[in-house]
């Protein structure tokens, strides 16, 4: 199976790489944003065209959730226009399209956790723009996946735990909100997730296209997740003294863009076919801090 993936070198993208490479029988080709600009109708085209993929993976986006507030034409252009090239581009060779969204969709109202079928009320930018992306993909692809996903973390410098670990180096004390719930995930599972289903797409001839949604367990709030990164971090001597952590309402953290309060995906229909696959998202921060316990020794 051949597999190409787009945004390489984000958090899912690098796990991307890895699953491929400890999965055998896979030709892949992985190009970061320098190597394809997925804003390019043409470029994305040739690419595909070229490269005659069974599977593309977009692990593209624009994911800064404050700053869309300001660039919202920027983050449209990449997580809206370009699925739409992107789609077109797998049409003309046949390929099964892999697009990645968010719980950011949802607006966090609901009691229960969101079914894929749930209508989507996006309360900032990034999520409408997802949410359009969501639409193209589904109204233009022949042969669509949408993997909705949430708070993904990694050993990369972009996401909830390496800002938890360079604010502690400045700060005796922070405030972290404890009213927004959900599941934070590991890129790692994500990416296995995804290797899975991209295999499925191609050699079960009854595999069902549309939207799954993938996320970790248990559900938390911003401040237990906190509390658990700054308890194991301790632990492994990665940061000197845990900071006092304050629990506070969203309101009382101001922010630019406003954020769902529940955003709790329901995964069964995933599971359905793939239960053998890991999510504990504890297990995926042991990992991650391992890594940079590894990396800090080296350095030391
Ligand atoms: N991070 C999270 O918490 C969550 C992410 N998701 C979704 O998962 C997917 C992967 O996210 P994640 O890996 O965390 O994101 P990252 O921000 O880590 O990676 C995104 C990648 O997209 C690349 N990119 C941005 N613009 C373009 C472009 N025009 N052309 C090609 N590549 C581009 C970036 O390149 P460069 O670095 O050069 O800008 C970066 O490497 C996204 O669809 C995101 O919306 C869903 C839920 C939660
Ligand atoms: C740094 C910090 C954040 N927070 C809050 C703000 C926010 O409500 C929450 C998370 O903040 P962040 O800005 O790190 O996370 P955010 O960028 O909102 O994360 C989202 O990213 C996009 C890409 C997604 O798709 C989502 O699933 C989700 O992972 O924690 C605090 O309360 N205190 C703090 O010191």
């Amino acid at each position: 199976m051949k597999v190409m993936i787009l945004g390489a070198n984000g958090q899912v993208g690098t796990h991307l790489v890895i699953s491929c490479a400890q999965t055998t029988d896979l030709e892949v080709l992985a190009l970061s944003s320098s190597e394809l600009d997925i804003r390019s109708h043409t470029d994305v085209l040739n690419s595909v065209k070229s490269f005659q993929p069974d599977v593309i993976v977009n692990a593209a986006a624009y994911t800064q959730v404050d700053k869309a507030e300001v660039e919202p034409d920027l983050a449209h252009a990449v997580n809206a226009m370009a699925i739409e090239f992107i789609a077109d581009a797998a049409n003309a060779i046949d390929s099964v399209i892999i697009h990645i969204s968010t719980d950011y969709v949802f607006d966090g109202k609901n009691d229960l956790s969101y079914k894929e079928q749930d209508l989507p009320n996006p309360l900032n930018v990034y999520g409408k723009t997802k949410w359009q992306g969501e639409r193209l993909l589904l109204q233009k692809a022949n042969k669509p996946i949408l993997i909705r996903t949430s708070w993904v973390f990694s050993d990369s410098k972009n996401n909830f735990v390496s800002a938890m670990h360079s604010l502690s180096k400045t700060r005796k004390e922070l405030s972290i909100v404890d009213d927004q719930v959900g599941a934070p995930t590991y890129a790692g599972h994500l990416a296995d997730a995804i290797v899975s289903i991209a295999n499925k797409s191609i050699t079960n001839p009854k595999f069902s296209f549309g939207i799954y949604h993938f996320n970790g367990e248990p559900f938390v709030s911003w401040f237990e997740f906190a509390k658990t990164i700054f308890e194991q971090s301790e632990r492994r001597g990665l940061i000197q003294k845990q900071p006092k952590l304050w629990p506070i309402a969203s309101e009382q953290y101001p922010s630019l863009a406003k954020r769902p309060k529940k955003a709790c995906l329901q995964t069964s229909q995933f599971f359905k076919s793939n239960n053998s696959l890991s999510r504990d998202w504890r297990k995926g921060l042991d990992l991650v801090l391992s890594a940079k316990e590894k990396s800090k020794h080296e350095s030391d």
